[in-house]
């Protein structure tokens, strides 16, 4: 794995954003593979501004999510459809029905499930995924415990995980209790993997997976055996290794 250390948010954002545009200029119709939650938002502020500034052009570029909330109602701001459009499909010349996420509302989610992962391989797998990091080490929505050959699949959402996510509704008791994600295997099929961290936050998290062993019991110790994986990481994320170390 490869670190590249910034010194906080607004750094990562950008260091991360001009790589991602360096790719897209020269693969035009790559599959990005996108994420939510706070972390990726500035990261998406930067690719929309260089599109404003430069025309980086999204026009063949096909986006698919990690995950989705099951059970959140059509057009919800919590949900990811939601999050994506506002945050980055609604500003590029993006092409919407190139941009995918689980449809956290269909009628057979196994069915759904099992259709998004042939998609992934039908759109000719990820060149480039994005990811953040939760506390307690999940990636996408894969939680401790995940198995490493999991497919896109259904989960239940750990607590801590619906704690740091009510942040966004205005009660836990709103919090869904459970989403589809991607699975690991899904995750580690893709030809390069950026991870995002920055906060304290997520500094035990990080420390972890810099130092940490391969176990199920921290899902982004799987990314420890792929061969193209960055941590774009800032101070803050990065305390706890740095006493460690
Ligand atoms: N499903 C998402 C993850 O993809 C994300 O990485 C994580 C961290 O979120 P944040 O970036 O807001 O800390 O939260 C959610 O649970």
């Amino acid at each position: 794995m490869k670190i590249i250390r910034v010194s906080n948010y607004e750094d990562m954002s950008k260091q991360a954003g001009k790589l991602m545009v360096e790719k897209i200029r020269s693969n035009p119709s790559m599959v990005l593979g996108l994420a939510t939650g706070s972390t990726p938002i500035g990261v998406y502020q930067y690719l929309i501004k260089d599109h404003k500034d430069n025309s980086t052009s999204y026009k063949n570029i096909k986006t698919i999510n990690l995950d989705e909330y099951i059970g959140l109602p059509f057009g919800d701001s919590n949900s990811y459809h939601d999050f994506m459009k506002n945050n980055l499909f609604n500003h590029l010349d993006i092409q919407h029905e190139n941009t995918y996420i689980p449809n956290g509302n269909a009628k057979d989610l196994d069915i759904e499930c099992a259709r998004y992962e042939t998609l992934i391989q039908e759109i000719g797998g990820i060149d480039l995924q994005i990811l953040g990091i939760g506390e307690n080490g999940h990636i996408g929505f894969n939680e401790p415990g995940t198995a490493f050959d999991s497919r896109t699949h259904i989960v239940n959402l750990a607590e801590n995980t619906r704690v740091a996510n009510s942040r966004f509704f205005q009660s836990i008791a709103d919090v869904p209790t459970h989403a589809i994600t991607m699975g690991i295997a899904s995750i580690l099929d893709s030809r390069e993997i950026f991870l995002l961290a920055s906060g304290v936050k997520k500094a035990q998290a990080i420390a972890c997976l810099m130092t940490g062993k391969w176990s199920e019991d921290f899902p982004a110790s799987a990314l420890m055996h792929h061969k193209n994986v960055t941590i774009i990481a800032d101070e803050d994320a990065l305390t706890v290794f740095d006493k460690e170390n």
